[in-house]
């Protein structure tokens, strides 16, 4: 038991072993975090303030934010007894392609500050750990320099919709022709939620880093702040007629982000979404909207597995990926578990997070009598209304 559910049982766990080989001090003193919470302590020790700040808050009083993880606490989990859960698999398939865990990695801002190599550590993390990982339109690694880390594989790529279409047009080219295989278009930002915290921080980019999408463009200085630049650059009137522009310009699978209301998922399946993700940015967009487990089946009743359906947002334990699986996602990203991982300690402290949770999941679904992802469904989930009759 020990063994089975504490060590990373997907088909990569043999080159995890091995990489952690060449550092042994750090993977020992990572051996000692035991959750995503304890992580995030050591994060907070190791950042600068703004930076631990900027990745941390929600927006105005952060309802959202704490909304996020309390949603999952309330709901509960029935224990089942007896059932062979011998070989419990966390394997599952998404867009044709084989992954050993519904656990992703959410697009995130800026990894160069958490880590040196940023985003590439999280590749390669990912790419270890045979999961998926979605590049964000800021992040500080260029498109290119992700590609060629990844071995041509770099998963996913998130877009903000420049005011300036050409310049959106050119950087969706260049994703496509260098191996990423569905698009993330974020919905949920026609303009940058209020982070109180970023403001009191005058928050900026440390000397040295830039957004490397935009760097031949002359606009990495964030001096302005964050809010100003992102109304400067990027559009906020795009509609649902710009994702049959955007289909039109590409190839690729389009997942929508950033949908939190049952009327755009039936927009976005109109629209020809190939893909759907549940999210209210982390909490840091509107506060106060529910916490995003909330709407899940109200969103999953919508569609009714047409298209995959992921969930983000307040993921802290193995166990909340099992409750967004039974209430009808496909499969999950995470976020600020990522972030804590890779500033604590690199490819290594992502790696960790990822084993962690899935461990964590793997163990859930034996205790719920589930052997396979597939087999999850909501009869997992208590509902005393149910049992009343009994
Ligand atoms: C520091 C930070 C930066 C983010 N940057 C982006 C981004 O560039 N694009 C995007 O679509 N979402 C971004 N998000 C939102 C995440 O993709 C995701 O929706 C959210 O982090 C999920 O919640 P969690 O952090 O509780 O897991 C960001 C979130 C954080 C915390
Ligand atoms: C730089 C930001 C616009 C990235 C983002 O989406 C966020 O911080 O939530």
């Amino acid at each position: 038991m020990e063994n089975q559910f504490n060590n990373i049982t997907n088909n990569s766990s043999s080159s995890i072993e091995a990489s952690n080989q060449f550092s042994n001090k750090k993977t020992n003193r990572l051996d000692s975090f035991v959750s995503i919470s304890e992580l995030q302590e050591e994060a907070k020790k190791l950042l600068p303030k703004m930076a631990y700040d900027y990745y941390a808050s929600g927006s105005n009083d952060q309802i959202t934010l704490a909304e996020n993880e309390n949603a999952f606490n309330r709901i509960k989990l029935v224990p089942r007894s007896l059932v062979d859960v011998s070989k419990v698999n966390t394997r599952t398939k998404l867009f044709g392609r084989d992954i050993s865990t519904p656990i992703l990695i959410a697009p995130w801002a800026m990894q160069k500050m958490a880590s040196q190599r940023g985003e590439i550590d999280t590749v390669e993390a990912s790419k270890e750990f045979n999961t998926i990982m979605t590049l964000s339109s800021l992040s500080t690694t260029s498109v290119e320099d992700l590609s060629n880390a990844s071995n041509g594989n770099p998963g996913w790529f998130q877009l903000y919709v420049f005011k300036d279409r050409k310049i959106s047009e050119e950087l969706v080219k260049r994703a496509e022709s260098i191996g990423f295989t569905a698009l993330v278009l974020t919905v949920d930002t026609p303009f940058l939620g209020k982070r109180t915290a970023d403001f009191k921080n005058s928050f900026k980019l440390p000397n040295g880093l830039s957004l490397k999408i935009f760097e031949r463009l002359m606009l990495s200085n964030l001096d302005g702040g964050l809010n100003q630049y992102f109304a400067t650059m990027i559009d906020p009137s795009l509609t649902w007629n710009d994702l049959k522009w955007l289909k039109s310009i590409t190839k690729l699978p389009i997942l929508v982000k950033g949908i939190m209301c049952p009327k755009d998922a039936e927009l976005a399946l109109q629209y020809g979404a190939d893909g759907i993700i549940v999210s209210n940015h982390g909490g840091r967009q509107l506060d106060t909207c529910p916490s995003t487990i909330e709407v899940l089946p109200y969103i999953s009743k919508v569609v009714q597995g047409k298209v995959p359906l992921i969930l983000d947002g307040g993921i802290r334990r193995g166990t909340d990926v099992l409750k967004a699986l039974a209430y009808g996602a496909n499969a999950v990203c995470i976020g600020r578990p990522i972030i804590w991982g890779l500033s604590s300690g690199g490819k290594d402290g992502v790696l960790k997070v990822l084993s962690l949770l899935n461990s964590e999941l793997q163990l859930a679904m034996a205790l719920t009598g589930i052997n396979k992802v597939s087999d999850v469904n909501n009869s997992i989930i208590w509902d005393q209304n149910k049992y009343i009759k009994l």
